[in-house]
């Protein structure tokens, strides 16, 4: 094998979402003779990133002033709010809750924000690289990260080299930082190789799903921004929906879903598009087209699982370290600030610690303090979780009881005990099924690479998983890449890995956490577009 191709910069950054774009701007902004890399899986900075998004505008304001004379291509202003329960045919509106005022705040789509972004970054010299998955850390002989590797290029499925086979090279840097959101398959590694969670609680999830659609001239009010709890989800299931008004007749619909729901038999997709045909959501989107649609894990542990976010050589910020506010349902702001402030810190003095106190220290932790009983409240149903929001905001966060996270896998009832009911309706708006709304993902992956979704210990599928909870992955998988299939050579969970749209909830949610994502060849995955 020939030597790995080694590069060296100051600070090389994975993941060109808001949080790692803001770190590396702003080191290049302090300090112009740092060397700084951000590399990204997605074929274009911006492709993989999905969000609601209603954005708090301040941390932008500071990291590129000026930008509201320049917004981004979708960026609209926020001018109304709604909060509705929701029933089967009905809907009552509740007083919008203090966290989801979003007065002065901006609508728009996360991944058209990051790519407007880019081009800024790399005016102020941050060297960008989209298509190029970071595969794995590299370590000193201290054990300390010392950078990344870069997967390899042209492999096949059975890990041969394909024809234009290109070896990953090392980025050797002195310091790593981790923006790789939600349930980042680095981060995952290295928060278990430090023990970075020895002290918190374990972080808790949800899936988000999103379409874009345009709709007939008329029906849109720019600015209105509607969330929902209620049908169709049980009462057992914490989540809820968002309606964003955008411009030019756009609207972004999703649906959120926590994954610590307890009936295997659950299916997120199809409590998203049973929202669609709520008689108010349907009316709204009865005639239009979608655009463009996907999937994304979010995180929603906040305060009480924040792991430590140093290790030697490395740091986590954003979404990679668990810094979304739940009751804001809002991260952007959080990634944001948390970039600027490791590159702060990183201009201080090129290296990672110390940065676990000065963030735990800063406005970021402060903010999921304040707010850190009302997501755990809701373990108790919607009811109960309400009372507990209204007095932990009534109380600013002062009560002196901290409420603990528990892990979304364990949740799970058997099979044989008692399921939820579900009020469900027929439907017909697009898309008919899963597969169908893959396609509004323009995801694509070489079918002629080793699967990136690797079930390490099959025989528990069909020992245990089968029996006890009816193999929960082929229904939480947004793309249904996983299908249980049955044939001469037996029963078997068949991998449709090239449907994949990168989100991770089967990562998150099996209930026996045999399933691990790995990044695919660079430049794989969905190719969102204003998502
Ligand atoms: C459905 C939904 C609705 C939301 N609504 C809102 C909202 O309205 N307002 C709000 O403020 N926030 C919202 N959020 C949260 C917000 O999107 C996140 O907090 C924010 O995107 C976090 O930014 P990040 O930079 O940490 O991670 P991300 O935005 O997830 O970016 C991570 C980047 O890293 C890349 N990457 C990951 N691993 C690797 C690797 N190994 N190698 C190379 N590249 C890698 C990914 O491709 C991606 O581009 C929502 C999230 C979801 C899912
Ligand atoms: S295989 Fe996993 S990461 Fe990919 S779309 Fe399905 S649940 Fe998400």
């Amino acid at each position: 094998m020939t030597e790995r191709e080694i590069m060296e910069y100051d600070v090389v950054v994975v993941g060109a979402g808001p949080s790692g774009l803001a770190c590396a701007m702003r080191l290049k902004q302090l300090n112009a003779d740092l060397s700084v890399c951000v590399i990204e899986k997605a074929s274009e900075i911006g492709a993989h990133v999905l969000s609601g998004a209603v954005i708090e505008p301040e941390p932008l304001d500071e990291l590129v002033p000026g930008w509201r004379e320049e917004p981004p291509p979708i960026c609209v202003s926020a001018k109304r709010d709604e909060f509705l329960l929701l029933s089967r045919t009905g809907k009552r509106k509740l007083p919008t809750p203090p966290q989801q005022n979003n007065h002065g705040n901006f609508i728009v789509s996360l991944g058209a924000t990051c790519a407007w972004l880019a081009p800024k970054a790399e005016a102020l010299g941050v060297d960008l690289f989209p298509g190029f998955a970071a595969a794995d850390l590299a370590y000193d002989d201290g054990d300390a990260v010392c950078g990344v590797i870069i997967g390899d290029m042209g492999v096949d499925r059975e890990g041969g080299e394909k024809e234009g086979y290109v070896q990953g090279i090392e980025i050797r840097a002195a310091v790593t930082v981790l923006g790789e959101g939600c349930r980042g398959h680095l981060s995952k590694r290295a928060i278990k190789k430090y023990g970075l969670d020895r002290d918190s609680d374990p972080q808790t999830y949800a899936i988000g799903m999103k379409e874009l659609w345009q709709l007939p001239a008329g029906r849109v009010e720019p600015g209105l921004i509607q969330h929902s709890v209620g049908w169709p989800l049980p009462k057992q299931v914490y989540g809820g929906s968002f309606v964003y008004h955008l411009d030019k007749d756009r609207v972004a619909v999703g649906f959120v879903c926590a994954l610590d729901y307890q009936d295997p038999k659950f299916t997120p997709f199809e409590a998203f598009q049973q929202f669609k045909h709520h008689p108010s959501v349907h009316a709204l989107l009865e005639g239009g087209e979608i655009l463009s649609a996907g999937a994304r894990a979010l995180v929603e542990g906040g305060y009480q699982s924040l792991p430590r976010v140093e290790m030697p050589g490395a740091l986590l910020i954003g979404d990679a370290a668990g810094l979304l506010n739940v009751p804001k349902i809002k991260g952007t702001h959080q990634a944001l600030r948390s970039g600027m402030m490791a590159a702060e810190h990183l201009a201080e003095k090129l290296s990672s610690e110390g940065f676990d106190a000065r963030l735990r220290d800063s406005a970021v932790v402060a903010e999921l303090k304040k707010v850190r009983n009302i997501r755990p409240g809701f373990q108790k149903g919607l009811w109960r979780g309400m009372t507990t929001a209204a007095i932990e905001t009534a109380t600013a966060g002062k009560l002196p009881r901290t409420l603990s996270n528990h892990a979304d896998h364990a949740q799970y009832r058997k099979l044989d005990q008692e399921g939820f009911e579900y009020d469900w309706v027929e439907r017909d708006l697009a898309p008919r099924d899963r597969l169908a709304s893959v396609y509004f993902a323009s995801t694509e992956h070489d079918e002629d690479q080793p699967v990136h979704l690797k079930i390490i210990d099959p025989d528990v599928c069909f020992s245990r998983c089968e029996t006890e909870f009816g193999n929960p992955c082929t229904r939480f998988c947004p793309a249904n890449v996983y299908e249980k299939v049955e044939d001469e050579n037996g029963k078997r969970i068949q991998i449709n890995a090239a449907n994949c749209v990168h989100c991770k909830t089967c990562d998150i949610a099996d209930p026996y956490q045999v399933i691990n994502w790995v990044t695919p060849e660079g430049g794989s995955g969905p190719n969102y577009s204003n998502l």
